[in-house]
C-alpha cells in the first residue's frame, strides 16, 4: 500500500517582498492528519505571511502548497474560496469578527457559508462558544468584548465546522495562562480526536509544550527547535 500523502504538504515555498528580500527561501513542511505544528520565529520572519500563503490568502513567488493532495497555486478563486470554507480553520492575528453581526452569528459564519440549517448552525456556535469560555454570550456584539473574549470567539468560529486543516496565528496571545490552556485543549483535541492538522504560529512555551513537532522559522525557512 503506498503511504498516504500528508494532509498538508509545502515544497520549495519562498515569497519575495519589497523592497529586495526573499522570505523563508524554499522552505519544505508536511504536516499529517492527527498533528499539531509550533513555529516559532522572530518578528518579521514570516510568519504571519507563512500562514497567509498556506490558507491560499496570499501566494508564494517559488513553491507549492498542497492540502489534502490539492495544490493551491493552480486554483481560481472560487476554488480556493471553497476550499477555505469547508477545509480549513484560520484565527487571524486581529481577529476579524464582524462588528455587525452577533457572536453567535460570526461563529455560526462558517456553517452557515456551506449549509443552509440555520438553527443546527446557531446551536453549534453557541457550543462552541461554551467551549471558549463565553457560554450566553452569544446575543453580543464585537464592540462589546475584551482583546482575550474577541480571541476567543475567533477560536470558536475557527473550529466551528470541524476543518481539516487548522491554522491560527497566535492564538493565545491575549489570553491568561488558565484560559490558554482551555483552548490549547481545544485544539489539541481537534487533532488528536478528529485528526485534523494543525499549525499554530507562537510565541508561547505553553504553546509550544501541546505540539508534537516545534519548528522555528528563519529566512532560510523552517529549522527544528
Ligand atoms: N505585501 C507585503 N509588502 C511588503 N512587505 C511585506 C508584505 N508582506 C509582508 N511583508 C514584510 O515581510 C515581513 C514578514 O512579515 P510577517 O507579518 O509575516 O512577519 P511575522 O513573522 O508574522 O511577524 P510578527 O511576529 O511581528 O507578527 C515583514 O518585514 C513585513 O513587513
Amino acid at each position: 500500500m503506498p503511504a498516504l500523502s500528508p494532509l498538508l504538504s509545502v515544497r520549495d515555498l519562498a515569497k519575495s517582498v519589497p523592497p529586495a528580500r526573499r522570505l523563508f527561501g524554499g522552505l519544505d513542511l508536511a504536516v499529517e492528519a492527527g498533528e499539531l505544528v509550533a513555529i516559532l520565529g522572530e518578528s518579521g520572519v514570516g510568519k504571519s505571511t507563512l500562514l497567509n500563503i498556506l490558507a491560499g490568502l496570499d501566494d508564494a513567488d517559488e513553491g507549492e502548497v498542497l492540502v489534502e493532495g490539492v495544490a493551491l497555486g493552480p486554483l481560481d478563486e472560487a476554488a480556493r474560496t471553497r476550499l477555505r470554507r469547508e477545509r480549513i480553520g484560520f484565527v487571524f492575528q486581529a481577529f476579524h469578527i464582524l462588528p455587525y453581526l452577533t457572536l453567535r452569528q460570526n461563529v455560526a459564519l462558517p456553517l452557515a457559508l456551506v449549509r443552509p440549517d440555520a438553527r443546527a448552525a446557531a446551536s453549534r456556535a453557541e457550543e462552541m462558544l461554551g467551549a471558549v469560555g463565553l457560554a450566553g454570550r452569544g446575543d453580543g456584539y464585537a464592540r462589546d468584548l475584551s482583546g482575550g473574549e474577541l480571541q476567543r470567539v475567533a477560536i470558536a468560529r475557527a473550529l466551528v465546522h470541524s476543518p481539516a486543516l487548522i491554522l491560527a496565528d497566535e492564538p493565545t496571545g491575549n489570553l491568561d495562562p488558565e484560559t490558554a490552556g482551555r483552548v490549547l485543549a481545544l485544539f489539541a483535541d481537534a487533532v488528536r480526536e478528529r485528526g485534523a492538522a494543525a499549525v499554530l504560529v507562537t510565541h508561547s512555551e505553553a504553546t509550544a509544550a501541546v505540539a508534537d513537532r516545534v519548528l522555528t522559522l528563519t529566512a532560510e525557512g523552517l529549522v527544528e527547535r
